[in-house]
């Protein structure tokens, strides 16, 4: 055995040792134990040639899961199961595979820039702990990603395996190839933020008719920058203490996304006048029968909101992005979507005929078809939401005849067209409004 080798053996008995005594020091007596580790520490370090790093799984008051513990679980998920001789089984995406990892008290040897190392798993009383060294690139594309939903005041969550890509997001190129280069210049940003003493995140507002594809961006920006979805509830959210407590425990490289803002409390009436607003409640309290405990649940305030937009929580480092959604854009505060506050306002619309095309592709498979020319006429003449158009796409049977699946998408446009001629006297629709709304829309689409 060569000298190295003989220290890296005793390196790794010596690390089992310090383990071990982990394991057992709960069962001596407090004081006991104390002036064993103190003792054998300064033993250790002189025999002990290794530097140990312990990375707790959970970590500040609130115990909140440690991230460099999650990285480095993830990274290990392959070296455990070729070298650990015992391992922990768990169900993994899709709930198809199971995904392995050390079991406790297992070790794996690692080997980083020449630098030998060695990753063990350990329980440490109620904590877990690992002693692992680091150092190691932690590739985000193996992070297995999560989403977060709100019970109340506290996050439970899920793996996040959501297919949508910008890829397969329908809308016009530009305003995709836009957002994608928004996204990566603010992923890289960080060092700008830091020294223009702005907290690292950027507000959107995905804002569209139902069906145009919002959730489904929202989704491909995750997929995209390999972040960690946080699907806030505000109706469960009591109050603005449970709100800010609620965004303190987000992690850094998340999205934060808040649905339907328009639907989600007073938001939009909090600066209505009080009395209105209570005679209001009143009145929904008798229509819907409610308790007035149920009622009075839910009082998270726009300011509380605001405040927190506007970077109380710069403190907390790392990079977010917020996310809201709505249908009514005009129906919102302008104190909410000032700009400043969401940094960019994105239109999801009606089908164009590049999103339509997109579509095609990815549904039959077909980059033309002489069916194109009058999907495309009456693309420009009827108002259609994406999700209706995959619908019509959508293959019924084994049998994808691309001819059927197009020509029952023009019944339906030519249907929506008629349906929009009788309704002519409806002063919201006028026969060139989407062409109007075409030409609205990259205005619209505003950046700070
Ligand atoms: N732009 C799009 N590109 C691709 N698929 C889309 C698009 N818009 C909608 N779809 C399809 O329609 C379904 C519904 O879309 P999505 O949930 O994203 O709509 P939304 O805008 O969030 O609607 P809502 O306002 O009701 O929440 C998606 O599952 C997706 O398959
Ligand atoms: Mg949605």
């Amino acid at each position: 055995m060569k000298p190295g080798e003989m220290f890296a053996h005793i390196g790794s008995i010596v690390a089992s040792l310090m383990f071990v005594w982990a394991m057992f020091k709960q069962f001596f007596p407090y004081q006991l134990s104390n002036q064993i580790e103190k003792h054998s520490q300064r033993l250790v370090t002189l025999v002990y040639p290794y530097i140990q790093i312990t990375f707790h799984e959970f970590t500040g008051e609130r115990l909140m899961r440690s991230e460099a513990y999650s990285a480095i679980e993830n990274y290990l998920s392959s070296k455990a199961s070729t070298q650990a001789k015992r391992l922990k089984a768990d169900i993994g995406k899709n709930n198809q595979s199971l995904v392995l990892s050390m079991d406790d008290h297992e070790e794996v040897a690692d080997e980083f820039n020449g630098v030998k190392l060695w990753w063990a798993y350990g329980k440490h009383i109620s904590k877990s702990q690992s002693t692992i060294s680091f150092h190691h690139p932690m590739s985000d594309e193996k992070r297995q990603r999560k989403l977060y939903t709100n019970s109340g005041a506290y996050w439970s969550h899920v793996v996040f395996e959501h297919p949508a890509t910008f890829q397969t997001l329908a809308m016009d190129p530009k305003e995709k190839e836009m957002i994608i280069d928004d996204l990566i210049t603010f992923s890289k940003a960080g060092e700008f933020y830091a020294r223009i003493g702005r907290a690292w995140k950027r507000g959107y507002l995905l804002y569209g008719p139902p069906g145009t594809g919002k959730s489904t961006m929202i989704a491909a920006m995750a997929n995209f920058l390999g972040y960690d979805l946080y699907d806030l509830e505000l109706t469960a959210v009591k109050d603005n203490t449970e709100l800010r407590k609620l965004l303190i425990e987000t992690s850094s490289k998340s999205i934060i996304v808040i649905e339907d803002i328009d639907c989600s409390l007073d938001l939009t009436g909090q600066r209505r006048k009080k009395k209105e607003e209570v005679e209001e409640k009143d009145q929904r309290q008798k229509q819907q029968g409610m308790q007035e405990r149920e009622v009075k649940s839910s009082q998270v305030t726009l300011s509380g909101l605001l405040n927190f937009i506007d970077g109380l929580w710069s403190a907390c480092g790392g990079e977010r992005l917020i996310v809201f959604t709505t249908n009514y854009v005009e129906k919102l505060d302008p104190a909410l979507v000032r700009k400043g506050r969401m940094d960019k306002h994105i239109e999801l619309s009606y089908c164009g005929y590049e999103a339509f095309k997109l579509l095609a592709r990815n549904y039959l498979n077909i980059e033309s078809h002489n069916l194109f020319g009058r999907i495309c006429e009456l693309l420009k003449e009827t108002k259609i939401t994406p999700a209706e158009v995959a619908e019509h796409l959508m293959p019924k049977n084994a049998f994808r005849d691309a001819d059927l699946y197009l020509k029952s998408l023009i019944q339906a446009l030519e249907l929506a067209k008629e349906d929009a001629r009788k309704s002519q006297h409806d002063p919201h629709w006028t026969e060139n409004d989407s062409e109007d709304k075409a030409t609205e829309k990259s205005t619209n689409y505003t950046s700070t």
